[in-house]
């Protein structure tokens, strides 16, 4: 009953309960939590807070705030929600903040420049004719794409940024990191609802806190593995460098030599003295994690959506036909680039399956958001979901309509209304290379196979997550072209 809970609950949001707030109604199941939130954006369109002593919580999704918040460094910091992923990506580029940020932002941004991202294009093609002959397999049987699809990104991200080809003995080690970040996003959810979970000492003492410890200790002993393979290369063949033989490829990587893969920039770094062994590990393990899951949940659903709309796959198959005609040879980034129609189609998919569905910021100093007064320290979030799913922002917003991605249909829409890659200056930096990598996948599959339906739309149900998530598997059916 202070002046900032005084404050804080001027704002919209559900009613209290004696002295606890909203503490209590927010401690759900994982999918029910995801379905509260659903009705409470539903009934507070725009911005509501949650109070729950002593934390406070704005939930922002009207585009000017969104845009406030997002576009300058002042409400830069991460908000205290992200120290619960601490024990795991420490003070990585997505949990850093201030003059550390600053420094790795700026060593890593070469790591994604064009000319790298046209190196990689051959790389994540190889992979992905890898990935078709799974399917091949599987060809005319219902399969879950969750599994293969997170195979898939998360190969791609090792053999371009980190440099390194994941061996088939690998494969139970493979494994064992995946379960372990589902596991660590499972633990971050529920820590996150329980705030008599915050503090180390009572977490450290529950089942929460010893699956969380246990995790950390199987993704950092696979990601120690990539980076060993990775210096062992560097010290026996040199840096991996592109454009030697082609001066206008030349691309000047951290002010001097070029280097292809990411990690080769960080353990450059390292010689320089600009980053150490526990940074890199940090940046390993922040790519590693944000490289793949990301992408792997954007094109889950994409799939899911193709496979449903057959007019969609059809129309892209033209796009293919009109560029290729009958040869067969592999798409390149210019080619790619032509392909407007997929990629209105890649954007809607992000639009109404956001794979980062929520973000958070800390409000350092007392802010007016949607004409309220919201105090300084509220945790300040943003349901990327809820936005993208705005009835007065969107039209029809379960949808699935690529066109309205025309640059006719978007002329007027507020730029921060739609923002599946975050916003400004800590906007995503593999914006690029998820682009690139959803645009090989989609055109590659559609030249080989028809998507048939199996899970549908309506059957989708979210659990919290780090990352968009159905709670079960999603299949779809893929048929072999003639
Ligand atoms: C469809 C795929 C992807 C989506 C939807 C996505 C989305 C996002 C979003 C919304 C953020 C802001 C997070 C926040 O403020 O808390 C972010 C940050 C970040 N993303 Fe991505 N991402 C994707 C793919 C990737 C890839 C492929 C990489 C790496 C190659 C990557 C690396 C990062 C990093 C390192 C950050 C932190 C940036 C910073 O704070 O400076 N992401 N991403």
């Amino acid at each position: 009953y202070n002046e900032r809970a005084r404050m804080i609950k001027k704002l919209p949001g559900p009613p209290d309960d004696f002295i606890v707030g909203n503490g209590l109604r927010i401690i759900k199941s994982s999918v029910d939590v995801m379905k509260v939130r659903r009705e409470y954006a539903k009934k507070w369109n725009g911005i509501y807070r949650i109070w729950a002593y002593p934390f406070g919580a704005v939930l922002v999704f009207n585009p000017e705030d969104v845009e406030l918040i997002m576009s300058s460094m002042k409400y830069g910091e991460k908000s205290i929600i992200y120290t619960i992923l601490k024990p795991w990506l420490q003070d990585g580029l997505l949990l850093s903040n201030g003059a550390k940020w600053q420094e790795r932002r700026k060593i890593l941004t070469p790591a994604f420049h064009f000319n790298i991202l046209r190196q990689f294009c051959d790389i994540i093609q190889e992979n992905t004719q890898r990935f078709l002959e799974k399917l091949e397999q599987t060809a005319g049987q219902d399969v879950d794409v969750v599994p293969l699809l997170s195979e898939y990104t998360l190969n791609s991200i090792c053999e371009t940024a980190m440099g390194t080809q994941l061996s088939e003995d690998l494969t139970g080690t493979v494994q064992s990191y995946k379960q372990a970040i589902y596991d660590l996003g499972y633990v971050f959810c529920q820590r996150f609802i329980r705030i008599y979970l915050y503090p180390e000492t009572v977490f450290n003492l529950t089942s929460l806190g010893r699956m969380q410890k246990r995790s950390v200790k199987t993704v950092k002993n696979f990601t120690e593995d990539v980076i060993k393979q990775r210096r062992d290369y560097v010290e026996q063949y040199g840096f991996h460098t592109i454009g030697d033989n082609n001066d206008s490829e030349e691309v000047f990587v951290y002010k001097k030599k070029k280097k292809t893969a990411m990690l080769d920039l960080l353990l450059s770094a390292e010689k320089e003295g600009l980053i150490d062994k526990t940074g890199i590990q940090e940046e390993v393990d922040t790519f590693m994690f944000e490289g793949h899951d990301t992408t792997a949940s954007g094109l889950t659903f994409m799939f899911m959506l193709l496979a449903h709309h057959k007019d969609v796959q059809d129309k892209i198959v033209e796009e293919l036909k009109e560029l290729l005609g009958d040869s067969e040879r592999w798409l390149t980034m210019d080619d790619l680039a032509k392909m407007k129609y997929m990629e209105r189609c890649i954007k809607e998919s992000l639009r109404i399956y956001p794979p980062v569905h929520f973000i958070s910021r800390k409000l350092n100093e007392t802010t007016v958001l949607s004409g309220y007064q919201v105090p300084a320290d509220t945790l300040c979030h943003i349901p990327i979901y809820d936005m993208h799913h705005r009835e007065d922002l969107f039209e029809d917003p379960e949808r699935f309509d690529p066109d309205r991605f025309l640059p006719e249909n978007s002329a007027g829409r507020h730029p921060y209304a739609y923002i599946p890659f975050s916003a400004g200056p800590r906007n995503c930096i593999g914006q690029k290379f998820a682009m690139l990598e959803m645009k090989i996948a989609v055109a590659e599959v559609l030249r080989k196979f028809e998507l048939k339906p199996v899970t549908k739309p309506s059957e989708i149900e979210f659990i919290a997550d780090l990352v968009l998530r159905n709670n079960g598997p999603v299949k779809v059916n893929f048929v072999k072209r003639k």
